[in-house]
């Protein structure tokens, strides 16, 4: 089922959809797992992509990176065709955070994370002041500097994440795309995530993310895209879409909300 604003409510809106995806499909060894997908993405928010184990959020994200080929349909970055823009250029314009950041080499934190310049850089030419200054700053905002020297199949599951997150940063790429960004890290460093999000955001960066924590989602996204068994259900201004309704057709579970004496609104699941 499709809730009503699932197609139209972006075409209502001032601005012009930085990522336009228009029935969107893909299928893996000929099963499908997303159907007929149409949405789009405006510049300058976060967008936030929710639904249960196996709706095909991460299936979604590769899709509009070209990770993965689409079946059909097509995915379109400021009117141009996906397929039609180099890999070269489209990893200056868009960059992915895995869900699985653990990397199975050994390799330094930093030069993992300088690996994200790589597409700033000519064919024989190494890193320049410019780009050590990205490198640090990203190490610095993410919080990885004190691990710069540290082999990277040694760190933690979340210090691996927080060294992803850096290294989408130092390709400044416009687009960020993040699959579950927090879901390995402690409360303080999903917080300072979420907060890093937003000052990326208020610096005119996009951002789309799947997400498993409503109450992050619901407290940091503008709109939230919510995912059926590879199917659209609804895409809305976040206040819109987090209905009880919405969640309990797409989760099968009821939510509550209740309101502490301080003004902290809390989240409870039946
Ligand atoms: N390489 C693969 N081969 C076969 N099926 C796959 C493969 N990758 C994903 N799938 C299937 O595609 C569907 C969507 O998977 P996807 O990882 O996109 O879901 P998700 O919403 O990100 O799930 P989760 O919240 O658990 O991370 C699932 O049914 C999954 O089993």
């Amino acid at each position: 089922m499709l809730c009503n604003y699932a197609t139209n409510w972006s075409q209502n809106t001032a601005m012009e959809p930085l990522i336009d995806i228009d029935n969107l499909s893909y299928a893996i060894g000929g099963q499908p797992i997303l159907h007929d997908i149409s949405a789009a993405f405006e510049p300058g928010l976060i967008h936030g992509i929710i639904g249960p184990n196996g709706a095909g959020k991460s299936t979604l994200l590769r899709n509009l990176c070209r990770i993965w080929e689409p079946a059909g349909g097509t995915v379109t970055l400021n009117g141009r065709d996906l397929r039609h823009i180099r890999r070269r250029e489209l990893s200056q314009m868009i960059t992915l955070v895995p869900q699985e950041s653990r990397v199975d080499f050994s390799i330094r934190v930093f030069d993992f994370i300088a690996m994200g310049r790589h597409s700033h850089l000519g064919r024989f030419s190494w890193l320049g002041y410019h780009d050590l200054d990205i490198i640090e700053q990203a190490m610095d905002v993410t919080g990885t500097l004190p691990f710069k020297d540290r082999v990277i199949n040694q760190l933690s599951g979340g210090e691996s994440q927080l060294v992803s997150i850096a290294r989408a940063l130092v390709t400044e790429a416009p687009i960020i795309l993040l699959d579950e960004p927090t879901s390995s890290l402690d409360i303080q460093h999903k917080l300072q995530i979420m907060e890093l999000l937003t000052r990326l955001k208020a610096q005119g960066k996009t951002i789309l993310m799947s997400i498993h924590d409503l109450d992050l989602a619901r407290r940091y996204c503008d709109t939230l895209m919510l995912l059926e068994s590879g199917r659209l259900y609804c895409q809305a201004p976040t206040e819109e879409a987090f209905q009880t309704a919405h969640i309990r057709q797409v989760f099968h579970v009821d939510i509550e909300e209740s309101e502490t004496p301080h003004g902290v609104s809390l989240l409870f699941y039946a």
